[in-house]
């Protein structure tokens, strides 16, 4: 028995997870984590049509400023968000941005202040499937190169800050012991997610651009957290690294990107 040819298996049908077909999705789309922040993401879109919504994957497609854009929910983790941006690219995106949430690990980055992903440390075991343990998994220069412009820009009159960096995309959200968290704090890294490192992963062997802008729930390094409560900058966070995701997307079209 011959292994099939995942590409000629999924060419022309129904994407089995995210429930969507050749034409439903644009080249551009926006991965936040949870299904409900789509909704919110989508309020940016003019003329927001919510295609899917099959397991955690729920996605709308719009138009911002004129360029078709879409937002897809990769649920929590590696192996779900690579399963989306696999099946996605199945159906011609060919650009990624994650709109995530995490937490902050120096001392200058406030709850609410976005981190843009430079390089993602691979704490997690989806990308092994891909790539050896020593492969380094990096968000597209020129996406990312954007996105921090525009977010500079756009937090200028703004509370929050950016910052950038590299990322540790860890596999556990309450499995982190202190002495875990201590050591990624010594080795410089800015912030803990859990999706970037296998989105670049599957970018990478797929010829797609991927990047990441995650607002900051909590800093880990200053024992800071709103767990229990409603956390505001958070919630402004989100909504700001929307609109520079956007803004993002839209210049690098007027600029002729290549896809
Ligand atoms: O807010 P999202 O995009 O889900 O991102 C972060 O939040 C979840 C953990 O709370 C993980 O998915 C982590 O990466
Ligand atoms: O967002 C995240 C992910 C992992 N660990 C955290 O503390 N926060």
């Amino acid at each position: 028995m011959t292994v099939v040819n995942k590409d000629e298996k999924t060419k022309g049908i129904r994407q089995y997870h995210i429930g969507m077909v050749d034409g439903d999705v644009a080249e551009y789309v926006l991965l936040p984590g949870d299904p409900f922040r789509t909704d919110i993401i989508a309020k940016y879109l003019d003329d927001a049509e919510l295609v899917a919504h099959k397991r955690e994957h729920k996605t709308y497609t719009g138009f911002y400023k004129g360029v078709r854009i879409s937002v897809t929910s990769t649920g929590m983790g590696c192996p779900s968000t690579a399963i989306a941006a696999e099946e996605l690219a199945n159906i011609g995106a060919k650009v990624f941005i994650r709109l995530g949430s995490c937490a902050a690990l120096q001392d200058e980055i406030d709850i609410g202040d976005l981190v843009v992903t430079t390089g993602a440390m691979k704490n997690e075991g989806t990308s092994k499937f891909y790539v050896p343990d020593n492969f380094p998994a990096i968000a597209d220069l020129e996406v990312t190169s954007e996105l921090i412009s525009v977010a500079k820009e756009y937090c200028n009159d703004k509370t929050a800050k950016v910052h950038w960096g590299i990322t540790s995309t860890d596999d556990s959200f309450y499995g982190e012991s202190p002495e875990w968290i201590q050591k990624l704090i010594d080795l410089g890294l800015k912030n803990i997610e859990m999706e970037s490192s296998a989105l670049f992963t599957v970018c990478h062997r797929r010829g797609l651009r991927g990047a990441t802008i995650c607002a900051a729930a909590a800093n880990h390094k200053r024992g800071e957290n709103l767990w229990g409560k409603r956390n505001l900058p958070l919630e402004e966070g989100i909504e700001l690294e929307t609109q520079i995701a956007l803004e993002t997307l839209y210049r690098l079209h007027q600029a002729g990107l290549k896809l």
